[in-house]
């Protein structure tokens, strides 16, 4: 019963060995209540594209509500053994989890925003001991989400209007994969999922067509297309490849008007093999000519967003696409490189941290951040991360993080909006999760924000999107300091 086991009510173990490890020397070294910030963000825009839509927070809430830890749970930590065979942690300090309430504030950018290196996702704020803890579950959350809801937006931007069916559980990273997956890529922009399990726990559209197998069963495929039909009067896509397509094609035209007396409404075809452009281009003609206008041609067979490109280039006449392998498992790029850094600590006042790296560009921000969006009536203009507990100026400059000698200074008659929304106040929900078909709506709305220049798959622009000059001079600064030997 394993595979039962694993979505259990605590997943408070869903973490790394060494955040427990951290914890307990937090809590040996008096450390475990200070009050410490910590941002989730990624360093560069998956799949070579020009933005990233957020996604995850709902699971991230759901995770952080259900934080504690079971009597089944400590006694697994109290089971854990050194390497010298003593307990790897002491009871009082089991004791001190089995009694820990998640009491962190907890900022992020609501589900669907679209955003861009850098920029915090989430912020945690509260006892050091609960913000690391979970470190490890928040970025397995929002990192995949946030990487598939991006991949079905720009599948869904290429497929220009048409409906995107996300098909990919079998392919998926496991059970999980498939529906966290899938929920992702309906934010992100596929209209439905063939995955039951996702619609019945997310509320998703399902959509499908039937396999070769059931053309297989039958002795002949008329025969194969009638029952499926007579079965499913009002909702049938026939998949028409198993032998030949464009005959397939004839064969399926000859059932839907053998079945018309019987009130059949012929939805849709489906090819998955061959090329695509020329059969559903011969197969509309069919279909026209006999009158069958308003039947779908589904397509499906290895699609991404290039390859959906390239069909439409070429005339494709394809209304419905049928993608699985390539978004669910983001096939091109299988991880967002999200990471979770330090970057205040409070001892009396706030001391603000980064971790240095050889380049500027992935050395930590310190500070409490919170971004800033600038737009204007048509389009978002530009983001600037900056400290929330330092003054900014009137008409504040964002150093582009790329070659900190180009500046944006912000225009005065633009409006503004900061992205991260108290989530949680000291461990207590104040954020109101909106449903789903909410969120996918707001997902196309924050796309349409963005010049099509920056939307574009190949070569995007990049989005202005740096930190406050105050802030860049303040990192400088503490990264020269840092780098004085004698001073650490
Ligand atoms: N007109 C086209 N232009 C570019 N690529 C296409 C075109 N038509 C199909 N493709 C893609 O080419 C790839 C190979 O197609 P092909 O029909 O050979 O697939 P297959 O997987 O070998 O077929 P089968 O499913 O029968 O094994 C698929 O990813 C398919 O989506
Ligand atoms: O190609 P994807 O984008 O992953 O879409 C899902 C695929 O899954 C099904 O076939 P399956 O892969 O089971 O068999 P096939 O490749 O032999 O058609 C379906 O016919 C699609 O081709
Ligand atoms: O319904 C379909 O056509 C379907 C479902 C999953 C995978 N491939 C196709």
């Amino acid at each position: 019963m394993a595979l039962q086991q694993v979505y259990r009510t605590s997943l408070s173990l869903l973490t790394d060995l060494y955040q427990l490890t951290m914890a307990y020397g937090y809590w040996k070294n008096g450390m475990a209540e200070r009050e410490a910030v910590f941002h989730l963000y990624f360093r560069k825009n998956p799949f070579g594209g020009g933005y990233t839509v957020a996604a995850g927070l709902e699971h991230a809430v759901q995770y952080l509500q259900a934080l504690k830890f079971t009597d089944e749970d400590l006694a697994y930590l109290g089971s854990l053994k050194g390497s010298q065979g003593q307990p790897l942690f002491e009871q009082a300090f089991l004791d001190y989890l089995g009694a820990m309430e998640f009491s962190c504030d907890m900022d992020a950018v609501p589900e669907g925003t679209v955003v861009f290196p850098n920029e915090p996702l989430v912020r945690v704020k509260g006892p050091l001991l609960q913000a690391q803890l979970v470190e490890t579950p928040l970025l397995t959350i929002i990192n995949f989400e946030t990487l598939i809801a991006t991949k079905a937006a720009r599948i869904k931007e290429a497929a220009k209007g048409d409906t995107v069916i996300e098909f990919g559980m079998r392919r998926a990273q496991g059970i999980d994969g498939s529906l966290s997956a899938a929920r992702a890529a309906y934010v992100g922009g596929a209209d439905a999922t063939s995955n039951l399990l996702a619609g019945q726990l997310y509320n998703i559209p399902v959509r499908g067509t039937h396999a070769h197998s059931w053309v297989q069963a039958f002795d002949s495929e008329e025969e194969a297309f009638e029952a499926y039909g007579e079965a499913f009067l009002q909702d049938t896509v026939l998949l028409v490849d198993t032998y030949d397509t464009l005959e397939g094609v004839k064969k399926a035209i000859a059932v839907a008007k053998k079945l018309q007396p019987k009130g059949f409404v012929f939805g849709g075809i489906r090819l998955d093999s061959g090329d695509l452009t020329y059969l559903s281009q011969q197969a509309r003609k069919l279909l026209d000519e006999a009158g069958f206008t308003g039947t779908s041609i589904v397509a499906s067979n290895d699609l991404d967003e290039r390859l959906i490109t390239h069909l439409k280039q070429e005339g494709a006449k394809i209304n419905v696409w049928g993608v699985g392998t390539k978004m669910i498992t983001a096939y091109d790029q299988p991880a967002l490189g999200g990471v979770y850094k330090l970057a205040a600590v409070k001892d009396g006042e706030w001391e603000y941290k980064i971790k240095l790296s050889e380049q500027l560009a992935k050395t930590s921000n310190p500070g409490i951040l919170q971004v800033r969006r600038y737009y204007d009536q048509e389009r978002y203009q530009a983001d600037m991360i900056y400290n929330e507990l330092e003054p900014l100026p009137a008409n504040p400059q964002i150093v582009d993080p790329l070659d900190t000698t180009r500046r944006k200074t912000v225009e005065a008659n633009v409006q503004h909006k900061d992205l991260l929304l108290p989530v949680f106040n000291k461990g207590t929900l104040i954020y109101t999760l909106p449903d789903l078909p909410s969120i996918k709506t707001y997902t196309q709305q924050e796309l349409n924000q963005l010049h099509e220049s920056i939307r574009r798959y190949l070569n995007p622009h990049s989005y202005p999107a740096g930190l406050e000059s105050g802030l860049h001079q303040y990192k400088l600064d503490l990264i020269l300091k840092l780098r004085e030997p004698e001073k650490h």
